[in-house]
């Protein structure tokens, strides 16, 4: 049956529809999700990169109108920007290296997943790799081939394509429904508690972008968080070894006592600096502390919430200038983070454009050790 018939679109929008290269393959119907699952694939998405889809019709419907699939790709996603190379480096396996001085900020690799999988827990194993394998095998032959490459924790050859997504997946919202996604360019990056790029997906356009979060010499690793960096040891430790297979021997991990203690001091700061009662004792100085410790514990791309703070804690006081410019930062880091069009950033590029606009204007008249300010005492 042709794709469009399979998809039952209004007619004025057959036009539009997307050319899968092959025809869906389906699963029998699955009782928990009123639907089948079926493989899509277009091989000719982005240049001949391909994209293979496992998901429910209704959901490949949606997935037809995205703007990627419609819309001819702007320069910059799925090309190399030439800031990286892989390497293997020792207990790691392959890793990726900076090809030359980066500087944060720098926009360091943006691409489109090989495969998306729709995240149901009806089929055993054995069945997700039949189809999983048909997805894959119907990739161009180059994407095909990065995908097998990649990393497997079990080396298992009866679920070869199940191991592979297990060992590199990312998790992409598109259109509301949540699926795995296996990148395999990124899929390279290892991990860091302190990690030196940030990365977001945009499921509005199917792709994962990677920023560094500070300076990066040549040659230096570049990494990211596979697990909240801003959580304790044992907590980080015991989500890296069940999730990820590894022990981490970073150097937040070999510090860990240290490093622990830091964090019990950045939250007891926040805290302080979230109470917006009038007894509150927050004061600017204890939002550039945060800051600084941010720092110093290498969580520059997490930095939007203490940047946040800080505009918040200095707006209390009256004091513009500094306020804007902690607002300005929030935007940057989290834009970084979670990606541009995320509500927030639009929230702190407003207060950074009119700071005497903001709630928190005024709202503590003692910002300076106890001390009140004119403009409110
Ligand atoms: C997504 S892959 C990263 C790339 C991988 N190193 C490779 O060879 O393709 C994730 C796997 O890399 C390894 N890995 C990632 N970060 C690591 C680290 N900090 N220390 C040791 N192994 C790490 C672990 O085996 C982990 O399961």
């Amino acid at each position: 049956m042709p794709i469009v018939d399979a998809l039952n679109l209004d007619d004025d929008l057959l036009e539009d529809a997307v050319p899968w290269s092959h025809e869906p393959v389906c699963t029998s119907y699955i009782d928990e999700l009123e639907s089948e699952l079926c493989v899509y694939t277009i091989a000719s998405f982005d240049r001949g990169r391909g994209i293979s889809i496992f998901t429910t019709p209704r959901i490949a419907e949606e997935f037809a109108f995205l703007s990627p699939f419609r819309e001819v790709r702007g320069l910059g996603v799925n090309d190399h920007t030439n800031a990286w190379y892989t390497e293997a480096l020792p207990g790691k396996g392959i890793a990726m290296l900076a090809k030359h001085n980066v500087k944060s900020g720098e926009l360091l690799s943006a691409y489109t997943p090989a495969l998306l999988v729709h995240m149901d827990s009806q089929l055993s194993t054995l069945q997700r790799e039949k189809f999983l394998k048909i997805a894959v095998n119907q990739l161009p032959a180059a994407t095909r081939d990065s995908y097998l490459s990649l990393t497997k924790f079990y080396n298992n050859p009866m679920v070869v394509m199940h191991d592979v997504l297990k060992s590199n997946t990312f998790e992409m919202e598109i259109g509301g429904h949540m699926h795995l996604a296996l990148i395999p360019e990124p899929s390279r990056m290892n991990h860091d508690c302190a990690p030196n790029a940030q990365y977001y997906l945009d499921g509005a356009t199917l792709t994962h972008v990677v920023h560094a979060t500070r300076d990066i010499g040549q040659d230096e690793e570049i990494t990211i968080a596979y697990s909240d960096p801003l959580t304790h040891y044992e907590l980080r430790h015991r989500n890296l070894e069940a999730g990820y297979h590894f022990s981490c021997q970073c150097k937040r991990c070999q510090d860990h006592e240290a490093s622990d203690a830091i964090l019990t001091t950045i939250k007891t700061l926040t805290t302080g600096l979230e109470d917006w009662t009038p007894e509150s004792t927050a004061t600017t100085e204890d939002a550039e502390r945060v800051i600084q410790l941010f720092q110093e514990q290498g969580l520059e791309g997490f930095l939007d919430v203490p940047h946040g703070h800080a505009a918040m804690a200095y707006s209390a006081v009256g004091n513009l200038e500094e306020a804007a410019k902690h607002a300005k930062l929030a935007a940057e880091v989290l834009a970084i983070k979670m990606g541009p069009t995320v509500p927030g950033v639009a929230d702190w590029e407003e207060m950074a454009a009119d700071v005497k606009a903001h709630w928190s204007w005024g709202k503590r008249k003692r910002g300076f050790k106890g001390t009140f300010s004119k403009m409110f005492g």
